[in-house]
């Protein structure tokens, strides 16, 4: 087992990585609790397939649970998906110094650890990721929420988890389409400050697909240590270093907001071609090399994922996905910091160009 740590002062807190961790949980999870006595909060296909061995592993400690199984996919994040689990959690007996275990995907992990933000005024959660892109990004960091019509996350809070158990054996079960989502964030960590990452990934990224344990134990680590690093750098995204996780968001988020959210285009899926589009937008602004922007769009379109408009599926006005990117949760003073790029590797955070001139590049992209 591998073991590091998210450097908040009195909230940090520990990410163990390990296969088969599932099998053992009970034991992480025990000195953490207060009383003997937790709630699991998981979806359908989650459910089916791990939260029997997680009631096993949690019996073994003599630690009781309450199991609560929402729907799964991007609709369970929702005011409907908040308001009923806050009112289990009330009805099942939820103490202030519990800590609640979101067993599952970042719809999961985002729901549950909003939902214990503000539950009795904030409890404690434990994070179990079981997708790639959980396991990889949205388990670390803290930051919570549900999507509205508006936009993307723009109802939330940031709450760290105290605790963060990633057992990527559960990877063996994932949908190829949802692994690929999920690959989507680990090329981001490479995009952002670490081109040596993004040639790894060019090298590895097929095998990791394909199911090399190797491959995906690496990409994880790597990925969890960088997203660490920059939480503990800028947890609440108020220097420009936190931002950075949002390379290709901006774009992305007004694709799925334009999707409705639907499984027509997934997060990761989005995020990929939103991470084309920022390359190619910087490359068309003159600030980086157009073989990069290329390279960028040949990995990712080679491993099957969109890398463009077209390839969304999305054929809205660039006026339409300005429109969207206009609620995003970045803007300060009527503008939109966009996280560009000098190269690979070279991201960076600037308010230079308008929306104006976002919608101009959309239309012709
Ligand atoms: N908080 C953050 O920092 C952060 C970061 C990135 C993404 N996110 C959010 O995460 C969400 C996307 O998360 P996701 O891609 O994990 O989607 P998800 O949670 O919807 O999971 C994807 C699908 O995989 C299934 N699944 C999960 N684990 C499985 C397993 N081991 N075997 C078989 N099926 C399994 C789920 O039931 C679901 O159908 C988005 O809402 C996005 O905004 C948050
Ligand atoms: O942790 C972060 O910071 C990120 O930006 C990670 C992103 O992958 C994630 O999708 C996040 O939810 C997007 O941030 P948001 O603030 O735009 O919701
Ligand atoms: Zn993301």
């Amino acid at each position: 087992m591998e073991s590091l740590t998210v450097d908040l002062g009195a909230r940090s807190y520990p990410i163990l990585i390990g296969d088969g961790l599932l099998h053992d949980i009970g034991r992480h999870v025990a000195p953490l609790l207060n009383r003997p006595r937790t709630m699991i909060i998981t979806d359908a296909n989650v459910a089916e397939s791990y939260l029997a061995r997680v009631g096993v592993a949690l019996g073994a400690e003599n630690i009781s649970f309450s199991s609560f199984v929402l729907p799964a996919g991007e609709a369970s994040k929702s005011w409907d998906g908040l308001a009923r689990l806050t009112q289990w959690l009330i009805s099942e007996g939820i103490e202030r110094s519990d800590h609640v275990i979101a067993l599952g995907g970042g719809v999961i992990g985002d729901l549950v650890g909003f939902a214990c933000s503000i539950v009795k005024r904030g409890c404690s959660f434990i994070q179990v990721p079981t997708t790639l892109l959980a396991q990889v990004d949205s388990s670390v960091g803290g930051k919570t929420a549900i999507n509205v019509a508006a936009g993307k996350n723009l109802i939330g809070a940031f709450h760290q988890p105290a605790l963060v158990v990633i057992d990527p054996s559960t990877l063996a079960t994932l949908p190829p389409r949802e692994l690929g989502a999920g690959y989507a964030e680990v090329v981001k960590y490479g995009l952002i400050d670490d081109a040596d990452f993004f040639a790894w990934c060019e090298a590895h990224g097929a095998a990791l697909l394909k199911g090399d344990g190797d491959a995906r134990h690496t990409a994880i680590a790597h990925s969890v240590a960088a997203k660490a690093r920059i939480v503990a750098a800028d947890e609440r995204e108020t220097k420009d270093v936190r931002a950075l996780l949002n390379l290709g968001h901006s774009f992305g988020h007004a694709l799925e907001a334009e999707t409705g959210y639907s499984e027509r285009l997934l997060h990761g899926e989005a995020v990929a071609a939103g991470m084309v589009l920022a390359h190619e937008f910087s490359a068309a602004k003159g600030l980086c090399p157009p073989e990069d922007a290329e390279r960028v769009r040949d990995h990712l379109s080679s491993l099957g994922l969109p890398h463009s408009l077209a390839s969304a599926g999305i054929d809205a006005s660039g006026a339409a996905l300005a429109a969207h990117m206009a609620h995003d949760k970045k803007v300060r003073g009527g503008k939109l910091p966009l996280i560009l790029t000098r190269g690979i590797g070279l991201s960076f955070v600037t308010e230079d160009y308008g929306l104006d001139a976002v919608a101009e590049f959309l239309d012709r992209a």
